[in-house]
């Protein structure tokens, strides 16, 4: 029998119950799935007894599903830095918006580029974005090897009726043309941009096509008493309430921030088993609020995990948002038990995965080869006590040895191996330059 395996050997391996285990994973190549899980992965194969094809070094460490950044605007890497310390409205008003304004889509092929290097350095195998030019984000991710949902964000107040009309079709059809791209890594969502910047009959044209065109909703939700208020002044009802009315409500919907969410919104979330995106770290740097993550979990709401983009955040570690999401759902509950550690694992990796409805997110027969090797010789991770723990707490972005998508190495001892990480860094650099010049 023809053979193409990769074993992922010499390592420990974090199972979907959040246990450690000694074992090889044994990757299929062909399909880009995990063929067997155990001590003896490959010798025990039908395929791989005589020996795998290739084999990865993961002695001395954890091997992990890959991280899923469920909520980014990746390209936003080329602002990292422009502004900080103003609050959501302000920051886009006067700043980002501006700045985005200037973009080509050569910048936000460039901004993506940097961000998916980081990303794949730090564990990442898959990311959810909202954005403009996403033929270049497409391309990116298919060049990189990693999995993505993308889509067209859309903003309708401030244009007029055709330029928002426009907008709302852009989003459509790029879901519609770009679903499946990339040998089915890449996968679309229709993404009106939040409840308050897209108008009530845009937004619901633009939930009945999602739904026509069979593809998810992506928004952000909640993120500010500054949305939630005028909302409920104008509508006399919550923000969830009206987003059930409009039809955005729905298994295959994922949300951003959900920070300020009552009972009966959490509720609602439940019963339409809506995905939210939790954002610690953007959530913190602009001062939008604790999201009532525990309480969601509680609800039975899937709750992934987050960066936003680099310039609310500054980076794409997903391994931040880990360790903030258990601390600050601690802080916000007030109670130390809130968000412990193994709960915090499950949005970063089966939570992204399931809000985002992409392959991943477990280690197990039959799952996508999707994966990162975390090194565990380093000082600030001894003693081990406890993995799962250290996967919270302690891990950051640059323990990451390896990393695998589909099957893929796309890192393999830190050199990420499909796109030229320097060059990527130069012209990212360049391109940022230019473009706040222009925009100033
Ligand atoms: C229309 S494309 C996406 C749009 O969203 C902007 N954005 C970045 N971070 C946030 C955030 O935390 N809340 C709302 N909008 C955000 C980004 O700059 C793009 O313009
Ligand atoms: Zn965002």
């Amino acid at each position: 029998m023809a053979s193409n395996t990769l074993l992922v050997a010499g390592g420990r391996v974090l199972t979907p119950a959040f246990d450690v285990v000694d074992a090889d994973v044994l990757i299929d190549r062909e399909t880009g799935t995990i063929r067997a899980v155990g001590a003896d992965a490959a010798a025990d194969d039908p395929v791989a007894g005589d020996g795998p094809d290739a084999t990865l070094d993961a002695s001395g460490g954890l091997v992990i599903p890959g991280l899923v950044n469920a909520h980014t605007h990746v390209a936003m890497t080329l602002l990292r830095g422009y502004a900080d310390d103003k609050p959501l409205d302000a920051w886009l008003q006067e700043d980002i918006w501006p700045a985005e304004a200037e973009l080509t889509a050569a910048d936000v092929r460039a901004g993506a580029e940097l961000g998916i290097v980081e990303m794949i350095r730090s564990g990442t195998t898959a990311f959810g974005d909202m954005y403009f030019h996403v033929p270049e984000i497409v391309e990116a991710v298919e060049a990189a090897g990693l999995r993505a949902r993308v889509g067209h964000g859309v903003v309708t107040v401030g244009k007029d009726e055709p330029e928002a009309r426009a907008d709302v079709r852009e989003s459509i059809d790029v879901a519609r043309e770009y679903d499946g791209a990339a040998d089915g890594r890449v996968r679309t969502a229709v993404m009106p941009h939040s409840l308050t910047t897209v108008e009530d009959s845009l937004l619901r044209e633009a939930v009945e096509s999602a739904r026509d065109a069979g593809v998810p909703i992506h928004a952000h939700a909640n993120e500010t008493r500054d949305e939630v208020d005028p909302i409920v002044e104008e509508r006399g009802e919550r923000p969830m309430e009206y987003a059930a009315d409009v039809g955005l409500l729905a298994e295959s919907t994922f949300l951003a921030h959900g920070v300020h969410v009552d009972e009966r919104e959490i509720d609602l979330l439940a019963a339409h088993d809506t995905a939210v995106v939790h954002c610690p770290a953007s959530n913190m740097k602009l001062a939008s609020g604790i999201a009532p993550v525990q309480q969601l979990a509680d609800a039975g709401v899937t709750v992934a995990l987050g960066t936003d983009g680099a310039a609310s955040n500054n980076d794409l570690d997903l391994f931040d948002e880990l360790r903030d999401a258990a601390m600050l759902g601690k802080l916000g509950a007030d109670d130390a038990a809130a968000v412990p550690a193994a709960e915090a694992v499950r949005m970063a990796t089966q939570g992204g995965a399931t809000a985002l409805s992409l392959p991943g997110g477990r280690i197990e027969a039959g799952a996508a080869a999707d994966l990162a090797v975390v090194d565990l010789d380093a000082p600030h991770l001894a003693p081990a006590h406890d993995l799962v723990s250290h996967l919270a707490y302690a891990v950051r972005g640059s323990d990451v040895r390896h990393t695998v998508c589909d099957g893929r190495v796309l890192m393999r001892d830190r050199e990420v191996l499909t796109l030229d990480a320097e060059r990527v860094v130069e012209t990212a650099r360049k391109r940022a330059v230019d473009l706040v010049a222009r925009a100033e």
